[in-house]
């Protein structure tokens, strides 16, 4: 008990003594350690805020330990101001005891901090590894780009392959009776006419076997390319075996199929008259008009049955389906 009376003992010589009570001392020390004593109790507050803020921060507990060592600091000035009156010089001692730990741990652990601290990198260093990751981002990205590009230009050359006849350009088989069926559905839907035309060269293999494959080839490339010309652009037309080809004429009755299908076999019949390298072909056409109960297969069926007529009549020549 005598201890702790000891302790707020404060009838120790007051350290306005020292100061000879003259105001201009009292008016230094009192507003120094007033002044002192504010701004050290505001810099804690403003540090635990910020370590409350930022959960991020590493080193936090550091933040918090200067805080205690400011606020320590702070009190040793609050007893100073005070002992001018009263001298309560055993609150000042254990203060500035406790200050002087919180100071000495505060300093040690800075210390072992150092090297850590140091080695982080700087506010430079980072700008520079941000702008090398924004550069190698761009470049990525310039490189997904051109990927893209390649992949949609492969996509469609391969597209091309699946649907195109190497040796004519037009569509092959599998794709023209796609696009059949595709016609087939919307003039079932809309009920409009639709016609096709199957179409054959005549007497082709004399061509090969007379002038060679490669002759019947050009013979082939020429008969397509001619046929091309003469179809409409809404029309579409396909190789569909070695020297047939099948026409899809959308919108078209079997009147003006089979108008349209003569102009064809006349312009090959001319060509084959005017030609001198023997690589012209005429050509023998069944023209069929899309009937309410047809099938893809009875469609197509139905054309070829027509296109073998023509052929047996004479070839050169087009008939139409007997059912329409
Ligand atoms: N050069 C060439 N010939 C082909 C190709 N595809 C099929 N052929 C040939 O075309 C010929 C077709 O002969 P056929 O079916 O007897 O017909 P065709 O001689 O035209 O007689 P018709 O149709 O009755 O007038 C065969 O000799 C096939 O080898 C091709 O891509 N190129």
């Amino acid at each position: 008990m005598d201890f702790i009376k000891e302790i707020f003992n404060g009838n120790f010589m007051p350290h306005g003594h020292c100061l000879l009570w003259r105001g201009d001392l009292l008016f230094l020390h009192v507003g120094g350690d007033l002044l002192t004593f504010t701004a050290y109790m505001l810099i804690p507050i403003a540090l635990v805020k910020l370590v409350k803020s930022r959960d991020d921060f590493r080193f936090n507990w550091l933040f918090l330990m200067f805080a205690g060592f400011i606020f320590f600091c702070g009190a040793t000035h609050l007893v100073g101001l005070i002992n001018i009156w009263n001298g309560y010089y055993y609150i000042e001692g254990i203060v500035k005891f406790l200050t002087g730990i919180i100071s000495m741990v505060t300093a040690v652990m800075l210390w072992h901090l150092l090297p850590e601290a140091i080695s982080f990198p700087s506010r430079r260093q980072l700008q520079q590894k941000i702008t090398e990751l924004q550069q190698a981002e761009k470049q990525l990205a310039e490189s997904n780009q051109r990927l893209e590009a390649e992949v949609k230009k492969r996509t469609a050359q391969l597209e091309k392959i699946a649907t195109t006849d190497e040796l004519t350009g037009l569509y092959n088989r599998r794709e023209i009776m796609r696009i059949l069926d595709v016609e087939i559905s919307r003039v079932s839907r809309q009920q409009t006419a639709l016609s096709i035309m199957m179409l054959d060269l005549d007497h082709f293999k004399a061509i090969n076997d007379q002038y060679g494959h490669q002759t019947g080839d050009v013979t082939l490339q020429n008969a397509a390319a001619s046929i091309s010309q003469g179809i409409r652009k809404t029309d579409a037309i396909g190789r569909i075996g070695g020297e047939e080809f099948l026409i899809i004429m959308p919108d078209t009755t079997i009147e003006s199929a089979y108008d349209h299908a003569d102009r064809i076999r006349q312009t090959l019949a001319v060509q084959k008259a005017a030609d001198t390298a023997e690589q012209g072909c005429t050509v023998s056409i069944g023209v069929a008009q899309f009937l309410q109960d047809d099938t893809l297969q009875s469609f197509i069926q139905r054309a070829d049955e027509t296109l073998y007529r023509a052929k047996a009549e004479g070839r050169n020549r087009v008939c139409r389906s007997l059912s329409e």
